[in-house]
């Protein structure tokens, strides 16, 4: 069983804390963005992701973040809301930040890259005052997203929702979902990567994303058992490392580990796997699954999202997943 325990009393399944953004994706894949000239506009962001894909299997989601006061932070609320997530906890920037932006290139199914254009951008403006702790209060999961940490005030906001969480019994996840172009200098993530792990108890990462928190300690062999049980001597019960196509492994705190393996995907683009598989393994842990149902039910939801144009328009429902799995058993028995 899963070890994870949520507090069943609370309305809000899941409340995320982080950026919410735009992304532009190519239209024209299969090419270098020096020859690519339309893009389709979606919600993004890695947290808005994972919100986006917690709603659509139906749980009840809500959001702490800042949008820029303009038409796509607009755009971004009014798509929470369509899909039926709760806003209260999402403030408007008035000191004119803007939205973030990422323009994603898909060279090819396994060569896509992101451009990101994050100066000055409204999510990285929340501050610790803006954090509402009757929003973190009344939700039984908090997800937090790493890039959240990367500069003040919303470093701080984050210190604040984690505190916030511990009080009032929320399980808290954290993603650690490393990106450069927010980041000063490597040595700064992963200082503040560990203050932000040590108090969580589900850690999601991939291999190259744990090696980087573990700049400052000895792990030569780059080994996920490694990595893993350093957190169990702090609040964390399950650690997840991500091998991209080759799948993920989950080790939990009662010295249990599962394998997972990827799905078959017709890949349009990788982006969005990461996202996509934390939601479907946090709903599954949610519906109190097995460890190791709930990435297999992760992994099938992502090979979907990679299947596809878009990372938040392209969440699936939890219908979609269970006969992705099935079709898939079906395959594989045949
Ligand atoms: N090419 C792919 N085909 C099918 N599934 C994939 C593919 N790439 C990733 N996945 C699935 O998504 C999960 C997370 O992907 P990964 O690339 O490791 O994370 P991230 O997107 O955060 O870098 C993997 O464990 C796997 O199940
Ligand atoms: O996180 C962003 O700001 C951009 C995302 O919306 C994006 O499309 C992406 O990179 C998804 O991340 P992943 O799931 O970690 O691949």
């Amino acid at each position: 069983m899963s070890t994870i325990v949520f507090d069943e009393k609370k309305p809000l399944d899941f409340v995320a804390i982080g950026r919410l953004c735009i992304d532009l994706n190519a239209n024209e894949i299969n090419r270098p963005m020096e020859d690519t000239v339309t893009f389709t506009k979606y919600v993004g962001g890695s947290p808005a992701n994972i919100c986006i894909g917690m709603a659509r299997l139906g749980l009840a989601a809500g959001f702490i973040g800042k949008v820029a006061d303009d038409q796509m932070g607009r755009f971004i609320v009014r798509y929470l809301e369509r899909n039926g997530i709760d806003t209260a906890g999402v403030v408007t920037d008035r000191t004119g930040a803007v939205t973030g932006l990422a323009f994603t290139e898909i060279k090819s199914p396994a060569d896509c890259s992101i451009l990101m254009y994050r100066d000055n951008v409204a999510d990285l403006k929340l501050h610790a005052a803006e954090v509402r702790e009757d929003v973190i209060a009344s939700a039984k999961l908090l997800l937090v997203s790493g890039t959240a940490l990367a500069q003040s005030p919303s470093r701080e906001a984050v210190f604040q929702a984690l505190d916030y969480a511990r009080r009032h019994g929320a399980v808290i996840a954290f993603d650690l979902d490393y990106r450069p172009y927010t980041w000063t200098s490597k040595e700064e993530t992963a200082v503040y990567y560990n203050l932000a792990a040590e108090k969580c108890d589900i850690i999601f990462g991939t291999r190259e994303e744990f090696d980087l928190m573990e700049r400052f300690e000895s792990n030569p062999d780059r080994s996920d058992e490694a990595t893993a049980s350093k957190w169990f001597d702090y609040k964390a019960r399950i650690v997840v490392i991500k091998h991209g196509k080759e799948g993920s492994i989950a080790y939990a705190k009662d010295g249990a580990s599962h394998r997972a393996r990827s799905f078959p995907a017709n890949v349009v683009k990788t982006f969005g796997a990461g996202d996509s598989y934390a939601a479907g393994f946090l709903y599954g842990l949610m519906r109190q699954w097995p460890i190791a149902r709930s990435m297999e039910f992760g992994s099938a939801a992502a090979a979907i999202v990679v299947s596809s144009h878009s990372c938040s328009d392209a969440m699936p429902t939890a219908e979609q997943v269970s006969r992705y799995i099935d079709e898939c058993n079906e395959t594989n028995r045949s």
